[in-house]
């Protein structure tokens, strides 16, 4: 039987198995099979997914995140927030800004710290894409999708794209509570349209400085928090006059708050919280 040390840590509720890869080995033909297993509640450990802390030639390190399907994601918000206060904890980076390589490019991370543990992390996490050849979405590559009409099993939405590394489909909605998260959210993950599948968001307006927001994850499903799509609902929100440039968003999510930044130079800062559940080991 083999084994693996892990840690299980969350962002807002949105939650993975973290394997330190500076110590631990897991083969590659073997991350996908492993990330189905820890992510069942019954017979796993109970997760969203996997996210392995590794190695970088680019960065002190390097996040690579595997979704509760098995699937490999591209980012995580709420991931790289957790990679940073664990890197951090466990001194594999010694300064509170350093640099974390995702497979969808760098990010600048910075942890707040009191008593030698981190209490909140900001990441920089670039800038948005926003070219439907970039989300990607079928159709005109270079052309953005900005509360466009689109039907979906005969029915009339409004939907604004982007992708913050990984693609996110935004919805508006007048009541959070009444979000069609679980019937219109695997609809428009699988959808042909969206070649590589799509996180879908749904949002509710509270006013210029604040959503509330619920999420269907490509590869998970419902979580409690998403970090990336944190950061398109803000970013859509802007593009359709919602809410300011320039200016701090608090989005309302399942498992608590994050604030979010769409700078005018173009990047994108999301603060927010990153925690220890607990340790182990994990056989199979
Ligand atoms: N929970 C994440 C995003 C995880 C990956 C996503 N499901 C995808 O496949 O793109 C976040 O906090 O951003």
């Amino acid at each position: 039987m083999r084994s693996f040390s892990f840690t299980k840590m969350h962002g807002l509720g949105n939650s993975y198995i973290y394997v330190n890869m500076f110590t631990e080995r897991l083969a590659e033909e073997e991350l996908s099979y492993i990330a189905k297993r820890v992510a069942n509640v019954h017979t796993g450990i109970g997760s969203d997914g996997l996210i392995l802390i590794c190695p970088s030639d680019v960065a002190p390190v390097k996040m690579r995140i595997f979704n509760s399907d098995g699937s490999e994601g591209k980012n995580c918000g709420n991931g790289l927030r957790c990679v940073a206060k664990y890197v951090y904890e466990h001194g594999i980076v010694q300064e509170e800004q350093f640099l974390i390589e995702t497979l969808s490019g760098l990010v600048q991370a910075r942890v707040f710290v009191e008593d030698g543990k981190v209490n909140s992390v900001e990441i920089n996490m670039g800038k948005p894409r926003l070219s439907r050849g970039e989300i990607p979405m079928v159709g005109e590559e270079n052309d953005v999708v900005i509360n466009e009409r689109i039907d979906f099993a005969g029915h009339t939405y409004y939907m604004t794209g982007v992708s913050m590394g990984n693609p996110h489909a935004v919805f508006y909605v007048d009541r959070i509570e009444e979000a069609p998260v679980t019937t219109l959210g695997p609809t428009v993950e699988k959808d042909e349209r969206f070649p590589e599948g799509i996180n879908v968001e749904f949002v509710e307006v509270v006013n210029e400085r604040e959503l509330h927001f619920r999420v269907w994850e490509r590869g998970s499903g419902v979580t409690e928090a998403c970090g990336t799509g944190a950061c398109a609902a803000v970013v859509a929100s802007v593009l359709n006059g919602k809410t300011k440039r320039n200016e701090e968003t608090v989005v309302h999510l399942a498992g608590g708050d994050l604030y979010i930044t769409w700078k005018e130079n173009g990047d994108v800062l999301m603060r927010g919280a990153a925690e220890t559940i607990c340790t182990g080991v994990y056989y199979y």
